[in-house]
C-alpha cells in the first residue's frame, strides 16, 4: 500500500480577503498550507506529498523540501485536484487522501482513521452529523424548518482507493464542489468517518482567529519511553538483531524469532504512549507468535503510536553482548529499524557494548538490550 496526500492551495480566497490569499497568510508561526503540511508529515504514511499552487503563488514555497512535490492548480477546485492525480499516476500510488489546504486544523488522528477505514472501503471522508435546528428563511424571516435527519457537514481529507478516484475524476465533466461527489458520480461508495469539530474550512476573515486559538492551544506534547529485553543463546548458526539476520556459532531462544534489540525497542515505544510491553500485545502463550517475525510488533508499536498523533523523535538501542560483533551490522539495523517505522535514518540509533567479561553477557550466555525512543506531538 503506498498513500500519498494531495493539499490543494490553488484557490484565490475571495471571500476570507487578506493582504495574500488565505492559505499563504500566517497561523500560529506557519503559513495555513504548512500548518496541514505538518498534521501529514507528522502522521508519516505518505510516500508522496502533492501541494497544489496558483502560478502566482510559486515564491510562497520557496525552501520547501525537495520532497514536496508542487504542481499548478485549475480554475475550479476539481480541476486542481484532477492536476494532482494526473502527476501521482504512475508513481505507484494505491491511496490517496485530497485535503483543503484551508483546513490547518486536522488531527493526526483523523488521517490514521481514515487510513485505517481505507482497508474496508474504497472512499471514505469525514463529517460531523447536523445537530442544530435547520431553518429556510427569507427576507431575514424564518420561512419554514427542514428537517436535519442524515444530514451531515462533509470535511477533508476525503480519502480513496487510487485507481477509482484518478478514474472519476477522468470521467466528471466539471463542477462538483469535493471528490466525494466525484466518486458517486462513478458509482463509487462512500463510508463516513467522524470528521473533527476543530477541522473548520478558512472560508471568512472570522474563522482565522478561531484556527489560531485551536493550533495555539495544541502545544508540544513529548514523550519518552525505556526497553529492556534479555534471551539467551541456544543452538543455531544465526540470529536476528534489530532485523538483521547474522551468521553466528548460537542462535538466540525465544517464543518469537527472539530479536532483543527490537524488543526493547519496540516496549521503549509503547513504554512512551503508557500501553505495557510487547507481552500485553502479543502475549507468549498465543501459539500464532511461535517464532513471528519481529518488526511485527514495532509495526504495531508505530501504528499504536500515529493513531495517537505522535511520531518518532529519536531512539537508541544498546546492544550488550561479548559476540557476535555488532560493529559491522549497525549500518544495516539502523536502516532495517528505520524502514520498519517510516522514518527518517538519523533518528534511529544502535550501538553495542560487552559488558567487560562480568555478568551473564559477559559469560556469554545471552544478550541483552537496552532502548530509549521519544515520540512528539506536534
Ligand atoms: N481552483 C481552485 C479552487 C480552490 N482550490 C482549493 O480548494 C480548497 C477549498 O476551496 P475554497 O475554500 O472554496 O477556497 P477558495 O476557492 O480559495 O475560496 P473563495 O471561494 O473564497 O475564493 C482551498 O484549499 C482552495 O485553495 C484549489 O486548489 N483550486
Ligand atoms: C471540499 C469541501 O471543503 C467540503 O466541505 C468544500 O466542498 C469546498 O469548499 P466550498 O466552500 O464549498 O468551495
Amino acid at each position: 500500500m503506498t498513500l500519498a496526500a494531495i493539499l490543494v492551495a490553488a484557490g484565490r480566497g475571495t471571500r476570507a480577503g487578506g493582504d495574500r490569499p488565505k492559505q499563504w497568510q500566517h497561523l500560529a508561526g506557519r503559513s495555513v498550507v504548512e500548518q496541514a503540511l505538518h498534521a501529514f508529515r507528522v502522521h508519516g504514511g505518505a510516500a508522496h506529498i502533492v501541494v497544489v499552487i496558483h502560478p502566482d503563488d510559486r515564491p510562497e514555497t520557496a525552501g520547501w523540501p525537495d520532497d514536496i512535490h508542487v504542481v499548478e492548480g485549475g480554475e475550479t477546485r476539481a480541476q486542481s485536484v484532477r492536476n494532482a492525480l494526473e502527476a501521482l499516476a504512475g508513481t505507484g500510488t494505491s491511496r490517496v487522501m485530497i485535503h483543503d489546504a484551508a483546513r490547518p486544523c486536522l488531527s493526526v488522528p483523523l488521517i490514521a482513521r481514515l487510513s485505517a477505514a481505507l482497508d474496508h472501503a474504497p472512499a471514505v471522508a469525514p463529517a460531523l452529523a447536523v445537530t442544530d435546528a435547520l431553518w429556510r428563511g427569507q427576507d431575514g424571516q424564518v420561512a419554514g424548518v427542514q428537517p436535519r435527519d442524515g444530514l451531515f457537514r462533509a470535511q477533508t481529507p476525503q480519502a480513496f482507493h487510487f485507481a477509482p478516484i484518478l478514474a472519476a475524476h477522468r470521467a466528471h465533466p466539471g463542477g462538483a464542489a469535493d471528490d466525494v461527489e466525484v466518486a458517486r458520480a462513478a458509482g463509487l461508495d462512500v463510508m463516513i468517518v467522524e470528521g473533527e469539530e476543530e477541522n473548520l474550512k478558512l472560508t471568512w476573515p472570522g474563522d482565522f482567529t478561531r484556527a489560531e486559538k485551536i493550533l495555539k492551544g495544541r502545544g508540544m506534547d513529548i514523550r519518552l519511553g525505556n526497553g529492556f529485553d534479555v534471551h539467551a543463546f541456544c543452538e543455531g548458526d544465526h540470529l536476528w538483531l534489530c532485523g538483521v539476520r547474522i551468521p553466528h556459532d548460537r542462535g538466540l531462544l525465544g517464543h518469537s524469532d527472539a530479536d532483543v534489540g527490537m524488543h526493547a525497542l519496540t516496549d521503549a515505544i509503547y513504554g512512551a504512549l503508557a500501553l505495557g510491553d510487547i507481552g500485553r500485545h502479543f502475549p507468549p502463550s498465543d501459539p500464532q507468535w511461535k517464532g513471528a517475525a519481529s518488526e511485527i510488533f514495532l509495526r504495531h508499536a508505530m501504528d499504536a503510536a500515529r493513531a495517537r498523533g505522535f511520531n518518532l523523535g529519536n531512539c537508541d538501542v544498546t546492544l550488550i553482548c561479548e559476540a557476535p560483533k555488532i560493529g559491522p551490522h549497525a549500518g544495516a539495523m539502523q536502516a532495517r529499524l528505520a524502514e520498519i517505522m517510516a522514518v527518517a535514518a538519523d533518528r534511529v540509533s544502535v550501538k553495542a557494548t560487552t559488558s567487560e567479561r562480568l555478568g551473564f553477557t559477559g559469560r556469554k550466555e545471552g544478550i541483552a538490550a537496552l532502548a530509549s525512543a521519544t515520540l512528539i506531538r506536534a
